[in-house]
């Protein structure tokens, strides 16, 4: 089954593909490098390497304009000027790649705008994550409808469509140590930790597939020591927040949908994350107000 739009097709066949070498050329990329990434965070050797590869080979697509991604500062622009007017690419190569220390799950979110970057959420007509877990998936979201597949010899096979969010939540994930919270989010917090279950594994991917799979909220808020939050607008919030959308759930930074945020600072923008459920986060965004 194949998206209707070519380009995102592209995109989507190139992630897709990428995705079984990604997975395996982590053998041996999994020490830290001495850079730190435009965020001010530590790289590995894993996160340069994935990002050169998806930034060669999206960039090489007929109607891919641009491309950013959370491991370089600046934003790529495509030298073709027939492309020029095409879509762009917001990329984080590797999400969670602290965890290849201990071996635990990682993603990589692709982002397609129809807007130059920085774009708004509501300017995505795409966007897909893949899970580096026991196996590796692919949760893909296009303007129709969003689709589960399993990636495997560079190869995509759709086992899911029509993805919804289970009408009754399970699981919470929530980011941030708890001194740091706010006491409107920690109140909140108390609350949703008598209801559901923790789930949270230190890379935003694998937490966000917990939702998509069981129903919840995952969430990493805007800190006392930094009201920003840590994850970022264009290669995080944006979209893993367009995903949880079109799969029935919301999105919020805690006060609207992440989609309806105009980035304001540029292509490294932070903001708090919530994503899940439309009545937890509903009830979130009345706790924070
Ligand atoms: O270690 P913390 O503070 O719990 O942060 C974990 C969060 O940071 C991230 O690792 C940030 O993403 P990157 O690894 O792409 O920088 C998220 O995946 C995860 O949700
Ligand atoms: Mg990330
Ligand atoms: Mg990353």
């Amino acid at each position: 089954m194949t998206v209707s739009d070519p380009v995102v097709e592209a995109v989507v066949a190139t992630l897709s593909r990428s995705a079984t070498e990604i997975r395996q050329g982590l053998v041996g990329r999994r020490g830290a490098v001495d850079e730190e990434n435009p965020s001010g965070e530590t790289q590995v050797e894993a996160d340069i390497w994935a990002d050169e590869l998806l930034a060669e080979r999206l960039l090489a697509i007929d109607g891919i304009s641009q491309y950013a991604s959370e491991e370089r500062e600046a934003i790529v622009d495509c030298g073709d000027t027939a492309s020029a007017a095409g879509y762009t690419v917001a990329v984080d190569p590797l999400d969670g790649s602290s965890n290849l220390t201990s071996n635990n799950a990682m993603g990589t979110i692709v982002g397609v705008y129809d807007a130059p970057l920085p774009a708004r959420g509501e300017d995505l007509v795409a966007a897909a994550y893949v899970l580096y877990g026991p196996i590796t998936t692919m949760l893909l979201a296009t303007e129709d409808t969003v689709s589960e597949y399993e990636l495997t010899g560079g190869e995509r096979r759709r086992i899911r469509e029509d993805v919804t969010l289970p009408d009754d939540p399970v699981v919470y994930g929530f980011g941030g140590r708890v001194p740091d919270w706010t006491d409107a989010f920690t109140q909140y917090a108390r609350e949703i930790e008598t209801e559901l279950k923790l789930r949270y594994g230190g890379a935003m991917i694998g937490d966000v597939n917990q939702v998509v799979t069981y129903g919840g909220i995952f969430g990493y808020p805007g800190l006392e020591s930094r009201p920003e939050g840590k994850l970022r607008l264009q290669f995080e919030g944006n979209p893993i927040g367009y995903i949880i959308e079109r799969a029935g759930g919301r999105s919020s930074n805690g006060e609207q949908s992440l989609l309806t945020v105009e980035p304001s600072e540029g292509i490294h923008e932070r903001t708090p994350v919530f994503v899940g459920n439309e009545p937890l986060i509903d009830r979130l965004e009345t706790q924070l107000s």
